[in-house]
C-alpha cells in the first residue's frame, strides 16, 4: 500500500507577522529552520524515498533541510503551491477592510466558486493538489514519498479525501512543519482510494508553531 507523507513548511517571517503569503513569498524564521529540521529527524526515521516539493521558496527551503537528512533530491511541483490570494496577498490579516475580510471570508464559508479577486477558488486548489497527489501513483513498487506544501493547500487535499467540500480546510489544523499521511488502499470491502491514516501530526516538534488565529 503507498504511505504518502504530507509536511506544511516552517514558520516563515510572514505567518509569525500575521500576512498573507499565498504565492508571495517570506523567508523561514529560525524557529521555522529549526522545526525543519525536526520533521526532516523524522522523515529520515520513517525511510522516505522521495521529497515533491512546491516550488515557492518557504516549501524549497524546507524540503531541502529534509533532503539533506534523507539523503534523497528534491522534485519540484508548481501543483502544491498555496492558493493564489490574488490581491490580498502580502497584507496583513488585521489591516483589512470589512470588503475584503469578505472576500477572504468566501473561500470558507461555502460560497459557489468563492475567489478574493485575482486569485484561485478551493475547488481550483483541490483539483491541482488531488493531481500532483496521484501522481505519486505512478513512482515505483516500494517508493514512499513526502510532499512539501502549504497550510491551504494541504487542509483542502486532506478534507477532499474526507469527502468534505474543499472549503471546508480551515477545520483542519495543519501548524508549521507538522506530519500528515495518506495511504492509497484498494479493497472489496473497504473504502477504496485514499485515505486519511493521520493529519497534523506536531509530536516531533520541541515547540508546536501556533496557528493563524492563536498569533
Ligand atoms: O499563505 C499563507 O499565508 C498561509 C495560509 O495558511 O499559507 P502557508 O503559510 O502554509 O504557506
Amino acid at each position: 500500500m503507498l504511505q504518502v507523507y504530507l509536511v506544511r513548511h516552517g514558520e516563515t517571517q510572514w505567518n509569525a507577522e500575521r500576512r498573507i503569503q499565498g504565492q508571495s513569498d517570506s523567508a523561514l524564521t529560525e524557529k521555522g529552520e529549526q522545526q525543519a529540521q525536526q520533521v526532516a529527524e523524522r522523515a529520515r526515521a520513517l525511510g522516505i524515498t522521495h521529497i515533491i516539493s512546491s516550488d515557492l521558496g518557504r516549501t524549497r527551503q524546507t524540503a531541502s533541510i529534509i533532503a539533506q537528512a534523507c539523503g534523497c533530491d528534491v522534485t519540484l511541483d508548481a501543483r502544491l503551491r498555496e492558493l493564489d490570494m490574488g490581491v490580498l496577498e502580502q497584507r496583513h490579516i488585521d489591516g483589512l477592510t470589512e470588503e475584503e475580510e469578505g472576500w477572504r471570508r468566501q473561500l470558507v464559508n461555502g460560497t459557489p466558486d468563492g475567489r478574493i479577486p485575482d486569485g484561485e477558488s478551493m475547488v481550483e486548489l483541490s483539483e491541482r493538489m488531488q493531481s500532483a497527489l496521484n501522481a505519486c501513483l505512478e513512482l515505483p513498487e516500494g517508493s514512499r514519498p513526502l510532499l512539501v506544501s502549504h497550510g491551504m493547500a494541504l487542509g483542502c487535499l486532506v478534507s477532499t479525501i474526507l469527502g468534505l467540500p474543499a472549503w471546508a480546510e480551515r477545520r483542519l489544523r495543519l501548524r508549521n512543519c507538522s506530519l500528515s499521511r495518506v495511504d492509497y488502499q484498494q479493497s472489496p470491502w473497504l473504502a477504496s482510494g485514499w485515505v486519511v491514516e493521520t493529519a497534523g501530526d506536531v509530536s516531533h516538534l520541541d515547540a508546536p508553531a501556533l496557528d493563524e488565529m492563536q498569533r
